[in-house]
């Protein structure tokens, strides 16, 4: 039997205002099989961040379905949505959000803190090991102000990784980095996908990164205007 899709959208409506009423998404439908590796596109005020916060528990639909591993989103209350959240996705910023105060390592662990309560031997093992996969092995103890913004983007992405995320929303994740820093912490979200085919759908607005992902999904106005899938690439 076919695994169910990681994602599923259905005839996603999403409509603001009360008395002048916007209709910011027109009917979305979309899904992604486990390991995908997306990109969204499309111009400013297309409704991309409208779309991801939808897919991410982060606001609801005003009409359609949100289909996470095949669980209906609609009816679920606010700790239910946050629990799912918690279990199922990760999100990387264009800005970090570290926590200054606190130790790569710490901040690592943050999430899975937030969800289990006091830190255990495995989830700090799982922390150590997702610095190291991110180049910083050596770093755990250093605060965020002691690391470059390329390192700090990496403390993030292993954050947004300790849960074992089944999706990983990212939201112009290199959007504040320089051209080169910028190739390499998207090379390692590529190299997590394809090692731990772990699914990404990722914003971005440069279309070299774009074209680096194995499928392009382009929003104008509210709808999906063009879905396509790029033939593999050699590195
Ligand atoms: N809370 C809100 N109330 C009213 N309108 C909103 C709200 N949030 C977004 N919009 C409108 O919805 C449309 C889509 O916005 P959205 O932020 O999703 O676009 P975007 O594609 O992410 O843009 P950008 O690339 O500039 O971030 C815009 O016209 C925006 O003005």
């Amino acid at each position: 039997m076919k695994p169910e899709p990681v994602l599923r959208l259905e005839g996603v409506i999403k409509e603001y205002g009360e008395e002048v009423v916007t209709r910011v998404l027109h009917g979305i439908d979309l899904t992604l099989e486990q390991g995908e590796f997306a990109a969204l596109i499309g111009p400013s005020g297309s409704g991309k961040s409208t779309l991801l916060n939808i897919i991410g528990l982060l606001d609801r639909p005003t009409s359609g379905r949100v289909l996470l591993q095949g669980q209906d989103t609609r009816g679920l209350d606010e700790d239910s949505l946050a629990r799912l959240r918690a279990r199922t996705l990760g999100f990387i910023f264009q800005f970090h959000h570290l926590m200054p105060a606190f130790t790569a390592l710490e901040n690592v662990m943050m999430p899975a803190l937030a969800e289990r309560g006091w830190p255990d031997e495995r989830m700090r093992t799982r922390a150590l090991e997702l610095l190291a996969q991110v180049g910083l092995k050596e770093r755990a103890g250093a605060h965020p102000g002691q690391l470059s913004g390329g390192q700090q983007q990496r403390v993030a992405i292993a954050r947004a990784l300790v849960m074992s995320p089944a999706l990983v929303l990212a939201d112009e994740p290199t959007g504040n980095l320089d051209t080169g820093t910028s190739a390499q912490v998207f090379e390692l979200l590529r190299h997590i996908n394809r090692e731990q085919r772990m699914t990404f759908l990722i914003v971005t607005h440069d279309p070299r990164m774009a074209q680096r992902c194995d499928r392009i999904i382009e929003v104008v106005d509210g709808r999906i205007v063009s879905d396509r899938r790029e033939p593999p690439h050699s590195g």
